[in-house]
């Protein structure tokens, strides 16, 4: 998946990943997660998610990083929000306050130092965004960059591959086991399927699509 096939989906509005709400599961288990702790949460391949917002309301700093300048400046905007915009690379920031930036650039590009007060991973929707060469790219950079015991609240999921292809892509929990075992402790917490007349499901003409919930931790 290139960036120039983001940059369209984008331009073209077919953002059909974008959640009108929080999604429910970092909404039922993320207070059990992380407890009284207020680390700041990184949050790869964003998008506009009000999942940001709703953590940052719950007292995180976030960083979020995103390829699309369009999802940055509507994060801000449909929610009526300003962001203070200083452009540089690799990353263009945009800065609502000490405690929420994103930034706009290649989540590849993110170092060491960039996350080292990070705590909390969030991914909803960027692992499964990723094919699968670029998804083991994805967990050896997260390997590579994240402080020692930070945890992260994944969230997957699990089709029949012959009925489309992503993204999403179809990942399974095996997959994740493969990807994060050797640096991080897996757990999954939860898998639900699919409802069959889950509005993704239906547009997809997905049958028996399955959700998991993980929580991991950097040794
Ligand atoms: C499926 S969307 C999910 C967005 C968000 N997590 C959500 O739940 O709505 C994937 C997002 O990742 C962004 N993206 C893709 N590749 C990226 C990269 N290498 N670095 C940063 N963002 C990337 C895309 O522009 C897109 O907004």
């Amino acid at each position: 998946m290139d960036h120039e096939f983001w940059h369209a989906r984008w331009e073209r509005k077919e953002t059909g990943f974008h959640q009108k709400s929080v999604n429910h599961y970092l909404h039922e288990h993320w207070p059990d997660l992380t407890g009284p702790e207020k680390n700041q949460v990184l949050v790869p391949l964003c998008g506009k998610s009000h999942d940001l917002w709703w953590l940052h309301d719950r007292g995180h700093a976030i960083l979020g990083v995103e390829l699309s300048s369009i999802a940055c400046k509507d994060f801000f905007e449909e929610a009526g929000e300003k962001a203070m915009v200083t452009p540089g690379s690799p990353f263009t920031r945009f800065r609502h306050d000490d405690t929420l930036e994103l930034w706009c650039g290649d989540f590849f590009q993110l170092s060491p130092a960039d996350v080292n007060n990070v705590g909390w991973v969030y991914d909803r929707a960027a692992l499964i965004a990723l094919p699968p060469s670029m998804r083991r790219r994805y967990a050896s950079h997260l390997s590579a960059i994240l402080p020692e015991r930070c945890g992260m609240l994944l969230i997957t999921l699990d089709y029949d591959g012959s009925e489309m292809t992503g993204p999403p892509f179809n990942v399974t929990d095996n997959e994740v086991y493969e990807l994060f075992s050797d640096d991080f402790t897996v757990e999954r917490l939860r898998q639900e399927n699919m409802a069959k007349d889950d509005p993704f499901a239906k547009r997809k003409g997905l049958g028996g699509a399955k959700e998991s919930v993980f929580r991991l931790h950097k040794r």
